[in-house]
């Protein structure tokens, strides 16, 4: 999304401008990051399984929790990829390999931790639902 003050390099001068440029950001990662893509893929599933298995108040805050920290995690492998880029997307350089190797295992630590939630949530409901 590119919006009329695209080339703007001052800070934002209120509350909507700066909204909008978060809002950017979000499309963004969203339009141009396949794996932020299948992470809400992921995330729409676990919230359709957790209306349909009816998970309780608390649940529901440690799924969301997981949810948030994965999203959270990708969004700055994103800004990690894009600063990171911009000192050597073309030729090899070893801080350009450990900011983004650090970056995607910071998202892999997440994504660890989201399914070891969903499976202590959904794991124990779907046995009982198969009848073992
Ligand atoms: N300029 C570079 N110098 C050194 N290593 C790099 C460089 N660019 C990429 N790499 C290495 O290649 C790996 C993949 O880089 P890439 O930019 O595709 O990140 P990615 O996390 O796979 O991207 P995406 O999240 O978009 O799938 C990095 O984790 C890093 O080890």
């Amino acid at each position: 999304m590119v919006s009329k003050d695209s080339r703007q390099t001052e800070k934002n001068h209120h509350l909507i401008q700066a909204m909008r440029h978060a809002l950017e950001g979000i499309f963004d990662v969203i339009s141009q990051e396949r794996n932020m893509r299948y992470h809400i893929a992921v995330a729409m599933i676990v919230v359709i399984l957790g209306v349909i298995l009816r998970v309780d108040r608390l649940e529901w805050l440690w799924l969301l929790l997981a949810i948030l920290v994965v999203f959270s995690a990708e969004f700055l492998n994103t800004v990690t990829e894009a600063v990171t880029d911009l000192l050597g997307e073309h030729h090899y350089d070893i801080n350009v390999k450990k900011a983004k190797d650090v970056a995607a295992g910071g998202v892999l630590i997440t994504a660890i931790f989201a399914v070891l939630v969903g499976l202590i949530i959904f794991l124990p409901r779907i046995v009982k639902l198969l009848g073992y």
